[in-house]
């Protein structure tokens, strides 16, 4: 039996804000919804749920305010690189196990992702990693910060670089969100805003939310 509990009150956050937005054409960060920032309202949606707060790319974002930590593997290396800088920034603070990341892409995630994913952590090394619909979202995860180092080493030997290939190698937890109910259908709260079409179906779906 596993006695390992993660301490609930010392879980940072960091909003994966890097890569090359190709599909937006714009940097996603700095694109409106309801006349507020992807950047803001992610950070809005995380901040009552972890202990202190970063914003991570390869280069700081426009009007950004808050903590910023930058990719230590360069050149854009995707979002692996990212959570590498999420797990080294949650490594320097001493008093955190594991550090949850999230995606600056996608405004509806869930208020207890945190609650939920910290459930699902019953050892030290344990991954946990957001799913909905059978689909995973390894851009939301909890991760280990002890893992910083195998992290880097495993980008700078990988020619891929997919997150599935790297939580292959590791303790893995998927935990099951459901969607979530609005005024119109059911909405999957990892829907990520990718291309300026996803950005107007965002700006639809935030009319009908409760
Ligand atoms: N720090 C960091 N984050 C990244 C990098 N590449 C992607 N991301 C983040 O990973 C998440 C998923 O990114 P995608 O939507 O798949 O890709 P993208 O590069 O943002 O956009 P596209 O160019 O349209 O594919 C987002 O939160 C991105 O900000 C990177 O090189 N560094
Ligand atoms: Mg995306």
């Amino acid at each position: 039996m596993n006695d390992f509990t993660l301490n609930r009150s010392t879980i940072p956050g960091v909003v994966l804000a890097g890569g090359r937005s190709s599909r937006m054409g714009r940097d996603k960060a700095s694109v409106t919804l309801g006349g507020h920032s992807l950047l803001a309202r992610v950070l809005d949606q995380l901040a009552p749920q972890v202990s202190s707060i970063a914003v991570n790319a390869d280069a700081i974002p426009e009007n950004c305010s808050q903590r910023f930590i930058p990719d230590i593997i360069p050149g854009k290396a995707g979002p692996m690189a990212g959570i590498h800088a999420a797990m080294a920034y949650g490594a320097t603070l001493g008093d955190a196990t594991h550090v949850i990341t999230v995606s600056v892409d996608s405004p509806f995630f869930p208020h207890d992702l945190v609650d939920w994913l910290a459930a699902a952590i019953d050892t030290p090394e344990k991954i946990a990693i957001a799913t909905s619909e059978g689909r995973s979202h390894p851009v939301f995860g909890l991760w280990p910060v002890a893992l910083a180092d195998d992290l880097s080493s495993w980008i700078a030997t990988d020619e891929k670089r997919r997150v599935r290939d790297f939580l292959l190698r590791h303790d893995v937890a998927e935990v099951a969100f459901p969607l979530r109910p609005t005024r119109a259908s059911l909405l999957d709260p990892f829907f990520n805003v990718n291309t300026p079409d996803d950005l107007a179906e965002a700006e639809r779906w935030l009319k009908v939310l409760v």
